[in-house]
């Protein structure tokens, strides 16, 4: 037995020497990979075209963003196509939601990259007032960015833009629940940006697991709150950094000396694009029980203004995305009133825009995030107690609130907790780069858009040149330690010097000044000594 043990031995040695002797590495990477799952192979791809250091260049990420531009421009029939098939999204409602956010992220990127990536000078205090000190975002390495089912260009590109532009390699894994997107993504991505770099790989829960026991320098994943806590921890298994876009019951308050109306249009907007399924869609309305009825008229109207009589018809109303998230709305009806709508038809994943009367906090509709065409009503006695309801609960991704007074809207920010505040309009703070957007607490870790895109994304390295002169400086530092060190380290310690263009320019003049006057000084000493004295 001994003996055969020793002959494979030696023959794996025999094997390996030939290899290495006779093959080229991506032959070597071949034969290797050939044990390796297709998810290990991607990341391994990635990890290798990483290590080129061709997407540390900032000029090359550019480059990428523009190629996926032209992704965009070029290929709007078959994104719009494949959306229309999952989620019965108009190809206009598929740019309007979908891609012109894309768009314009993807400019604003290419016009702010050079800065972004840019050192970044910060303030010193005045013991390293010599020194160069800034901050220099550099890459992370190879990110993972899972997306979800509901916007899937919107929530799966969009951290890959910041992911591009922050010089990383990622792993895209589209949802396997928009079957004919992610395909779509699958076959259009390659043909436009560096497939090493950022390979796609698509499958279901497995492939995702596969993905997750693969060691990444970050983790974007966009979500349900359940499933975020099983990314973490596969992240923490490798100490990964993780960004989690996660969801939750948006609760939104109507104040009642509103313009009902107003409110009621931009609410049922919120409410039912994209038939309910939206991260950031009110999910509930929370008013004094005075304006209920007002508020079901005016919703009433926005429905049949935007959807008609039968939005089963209307080109502009989606659809379910599959039969067990149909069967998962529906099973919130149960213990309800429905005010209006209420129609289904599960062979077409079809649920009419719903209101719902009088719900109570216990209603199965407010036990979970809906994520469907359901708007409950929950009448309360008081904006104090609206502020109550929605403390008890997990902070909100969104929360918005309809009011002519600026008291009540600070009143509702101040004393509440959400991802994002909105008063008297919903949905639009996503459109706006500038703003973070991302969840707290239950709703999310991180966030992103814009800027706050590339900074999620890169690792803000904090570096100090010092120069190897004006050693005397830091005789107060090393031992023996007096009281009189620690006087003058206070003294350069607690003071900083913001020594931006302006105060280099003020420095500079005041150290002519200064030694202006030092040389005259000097000059007018030197005249008054004897000829021998300074000849000597
Ligand atoms: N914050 C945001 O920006 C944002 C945006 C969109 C959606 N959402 C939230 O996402 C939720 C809807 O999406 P979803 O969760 O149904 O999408 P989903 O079912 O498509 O899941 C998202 C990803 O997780 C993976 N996944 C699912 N189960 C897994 C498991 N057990 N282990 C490992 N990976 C798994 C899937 O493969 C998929 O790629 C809602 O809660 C919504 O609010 C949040
Ligand atoms: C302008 C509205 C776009 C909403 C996109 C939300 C993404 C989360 O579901």
């Amino acid at each position: 037995k001994r003996a055969a043990v020793g002959e494979l031995c030696i023959f794996k040695v025999i094997h390996l020497f030939l290899i290495s002797a006779f093959c080229s590495f991506e032959e070597i990477f071949f034969i290797w990979s050939q044990k390796m799952s297709r998810e290990q192979q991607a990341v391994a791809r990635a990890r290798k075209a990483f290590e080129t250091g061709r997407s540390k260049s900032v000029e090359y990420r550019i480059n990428q963003l523009k190629n996926l531009q032209r992704l965009f421009s070029e290929r709007q029939k078959e994104i719009a196509a494949a959306i229309k098939k999952d989620l019965n999204k108009t190809e206009v409602g598929a740019q309007f939601y979908e891609t012109l956010g894309l768009e314009g992220e993807i400019s604003l990127f290419i016009k702010n990259l050079k800065e972004w990536a840019a050192p970044r000078h910060v303030k010193k205090n005045l013991l390293t007032m010599s020194d160069t000190v800034y901050i220099h975002p550099e890459p992370l390495g190879v990110v993972l960015v899972i997306g979800a089912w509901n916007y899937p260009w919107a929530v799966t590109i969009r951290p890959l833009i910041g992911a591009i532009a922050a010089g990383n390699a990622a792993v895209v894994k589209p949802s396997e629940v928009c079957v004919h997107t992610s395909k779509v993504m699958e076959d259009l991505l390659p043909i436009y940006i560096d497939k090493e770099l950022y390979p796609v790989v698509t499958g279901g829960v497995p492939e995702t697991q596969e993905l997750l026991r693969q060691k990444f320098d970050h983790i974007f994943y966009t979500g349900n709150s359940t499933v975020g806590k099983v990314i973490m921890e596969a992240a923490a298994k490798h100490l990964t950094p993780v960004t989690l876009e996660l969801g939750g019951k948006s609760p939104c308050y109507i104040d009642k000396n509103c313009d009902i109306s107003i409110a009621c249009r931009r609410v049922t907007w919120g409410k039912y694009s994209n038939c309910g399924q939206t991260c950031i869609a009110p999910d509930y309305i929370l008013c004094e029980p005075s304006i209920q009825n007002r508020v079901i008229e005016e919703v009433k109207k926005c429905i049949k203004e935007f959807y008609t009589d039968n939005p089963k018809t209307c080109p502009d109303y989606g659809r379910i995305i599959n039969q067990r998230h149909f069967k998962r709305v529906m099973a919130m009806l149960e213990d309800s009133n429905i005010a209006v709508g209420g129609e289904n038809d599960e062979s077409d994943c079809y649920i009419a825009p719903t209101v719902l009367r009088d719900v109570k906090p216990e209603a199965k509709v407010m036990q979970e995030e809906i994520f469907g065409p359901l708007l409950p009503i929950l009448p309360v006695s008081s904006l104090d107690e609206a502020i109550k309801l929605i403390n008890k609960g997990e902070k909100p991704l969104a929360l918005y609130v309809f009011s002519p007074d600026n008291k009540v809207i600070e009143r509702m920010r101040d004393e509440t907790s959400s991802g994002g505040f909105l008063a008297n309009d919903c949905l639009v703070h996503y459109s706006v780069s500038a703003l973070p957007f991302g969840g707290v607490g239950n709703s999310g870790i991180g966030c992103y858009h814009g800027k706050f895109s590339f900074d999620r994304l890169s690792h803000l390295r904090g570096c100090l040149v010092k120069k190897l002169k004006m050693e005397g400086v830091n005789d107060m530092r090393y031992p023996p330690h007096t009281l009189k060190k620690l006087g003058w380290a206070r003294f350069f310690i607690l003071n900083t010097v913001d020594v931006g263009w302006v105060g280099r320019m003020a420095l500079l003049a005041a150290l002519v000044m200064v030694a202006a006057v030092v040389i005259q000084v000097m000059t007018s000493q030197m005249r008054h000594l004897p000829l021998s004295l300074t000849l000597s």
